[in-house]
């Protein structure tokens, strides 16, 4: 297991002690950590002022009551959190998350990980994140219109264009977005687009937002396979997660050329050996709002595709050449990881959050697959998010081609940074080190200016 640096490792204890019971929080730390020993031991004054401490420390914690009433006249409660964890670089910026799973441990490994990834973007945009234990999941349109009112109504206080600018993740699309925006604008009596972002196209949402985490992820990844003189071409790819990363992701794979043979749900996968049929997913998924297993049933019986039950089986036992896990954090373990190394991996693009195991991430690390870390890889859908931003500001809107163009340039930038940051910091091809060093010292040189705040 890769040491924390013997100066380092006082401010990790300290962390667990602080956060007890947030086991996904200490992994996100402990990673970063385990980068900095690097920096520390060129550059010293890093450890000055416990700026290092500072960064591991939110700015801000909010916690609050969401009471909503459900279609039969039932009271129900939940909890909303917003974890506003850094400002060094500009507002708070990060997506909500509506997920019976979501504590507030979760929401600071996130809020954690979107400061590092909103600085490789180069965007003025700090790092938070929040979200709710709200389970959409067979739930009307009605009720989850309540449960958003209510939640803004509480939100709405602590955000704001220059203060805290919310988006989606797990559970919050395009519809969640749009109640969010509706409540805040009755409450403040402002059309104060900026404030959240993932808009309708309507009322201000930027064009290529919607796809813009997998397709950058795609572009992230397919800058790792060139430094390996290769690409997506006729290459076999898994993508865990339906969802709007999974989905974008495919798409973007399919246009340059690779195979998506596999991807998954909460309740399983679906393996379709002649290539996942897009149109069907998106019906299944973004229409329907319906299960994995219908992709066997509406592609009608001997045509290749089969659903395997979740628990009886892992997606990452399907054989693939590049894994792209963009469902949800831990989803891929070592043993996951041993499996994909056997049956012929390359390369691993992070499109959700921390979704590979620290042990995962060591195993293909020591068998040379190419490794792209969520806080890199996914960066594409916030980076999108504050070019939303820019054209809301300008009362602008960009065509889908400028705005995707951007998106790539982005995401070449984001590899070449982590790619020469880990060379010059003694660990060639490593994109972990890179992404946490790159990220790191862009927003520890704005906190020095800025003094002991
Ligand atoms: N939406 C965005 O722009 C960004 C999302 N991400 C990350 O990407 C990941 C996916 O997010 P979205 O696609 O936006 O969410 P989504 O709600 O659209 O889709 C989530 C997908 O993951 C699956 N999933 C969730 N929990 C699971 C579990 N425990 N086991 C198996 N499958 C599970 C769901 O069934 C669904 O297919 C998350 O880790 C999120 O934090 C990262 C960067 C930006
Ligand atoms: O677009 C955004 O502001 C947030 C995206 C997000 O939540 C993430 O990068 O994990």
């Amino acid at each position: 297991m890769p040491q924390i640096d013997d100066k380092l490792a006082p401010i990790y204890e300290e962390v667990v002690r602080r956060n007890a019971g947030e086991p996904e929080f200490h992994q996100a730390v402990r990673e970063v950590l385990e980068s900095l020993g690097r920096v520390v031991a060129k550059r010293p004054d890093y450890l000055e002022d416990a700026l290092i401490e500072r960064i591991c420390e939110p700015e801000r914690q909010i916690i609050f009551r969401v009471p909503w009433t459900d279609d039969k006249g039932r009271v129900q409660i939940n909890r909303g959190f917003r974890v506003q964890f850094s400002s060094a670089m500009g507002p708070y910026k990060g997506g909500l998350r509506f997920h019976p799973s979501v504590n507030v441990g979760i929401i600071k490994f996130l809020g954690f990980e979107q400061i590092f990834k909103n600085a490789l973007t180069g965007l003025p945009i700090g790092g938070g994140k929040g979200g709710s234990d709200f389970d959409p999941k067979g739930r009307t349109d009605g009720e989850i219109m309540r449960f958003c009112q209510s939640f803004m109504t509480e939100l709405y206080r602590h955000l704001g264009e220059y203060t805290d600018v919310p988006a989606g993740d797990i559970g919050v699309g395009a519809r969640e977005i749009g109640y969010m925006f509706g409540q805040y604008k009755r409450l403040t009596n402002r059309y104060e687009a900026g404030v959240l972002t993932g808009k309708g196209l309507f009322y201000g949402g930027s064009l290529a937002r919607k796809e813009a985490t997998g397709y950058g992820n795609t572009y992230f990844t397919q800058a790792m396979l060139k430094t390996g003189g290769t690409d997506f071409d006729g290459k076999t790819v898994v993508v865990s997660g339906s969802g709007n990363v999974a989905i974008y992701t495919i798409e973007k794979v399919q246009e340059f050329g690779g195979k998506v043979i596999a991807c998954s749900d909460s309740s399983g996968y679906i393996v379709d050996e002649g290539g996942i049929d897009l149109g069907l997913l998106k019906e299944i998924k973004e229409v329907r709002r319906g299960r994995i297993s219908q992709y066997v049933r509406m592609k009608g019986e001997g045509n290749g595709a089969y659903f395997v039950k979740s628990g009886e089986g892992s997606i990452w036992d399907v054989a693939c050449e590049v894994a792209m896990p963009s469902a949800t954090q831990n989803e891929l373990t070592g043993k996951d990881a041993a499996k994909l190394v056997k049956n012929g991996v390359t390369a691993v693009g992070e499109g959700a959050n921390m979704p590979c195991t620290p042990e995962a991430i060591r195993t293909f690390q020591q068998a040379g697959v190419k490794f792209g870390p969520g806080k890199a890889a996914n960066a594409g859908g916030v980076a999108t998010s504050a070019l939303e931003m820019q054209q809301n500001a300008s009362r602008d809107r960009w065509s889908f081609e400028k705005t995707e163009a951007k998106l790539a340039e982005i995401m070449r930038d984001i590899h070449d940074s982590c790619y020469s940051t880990a060379e010059e910091f003694g660990a060639p091809g490593d994109y972990v080190i890179g992404a946490n060093i790159a990220g790191f010292i862009r927003v520890a040189e704005p906190m020095r200016a800025f003094g002991v705040i």
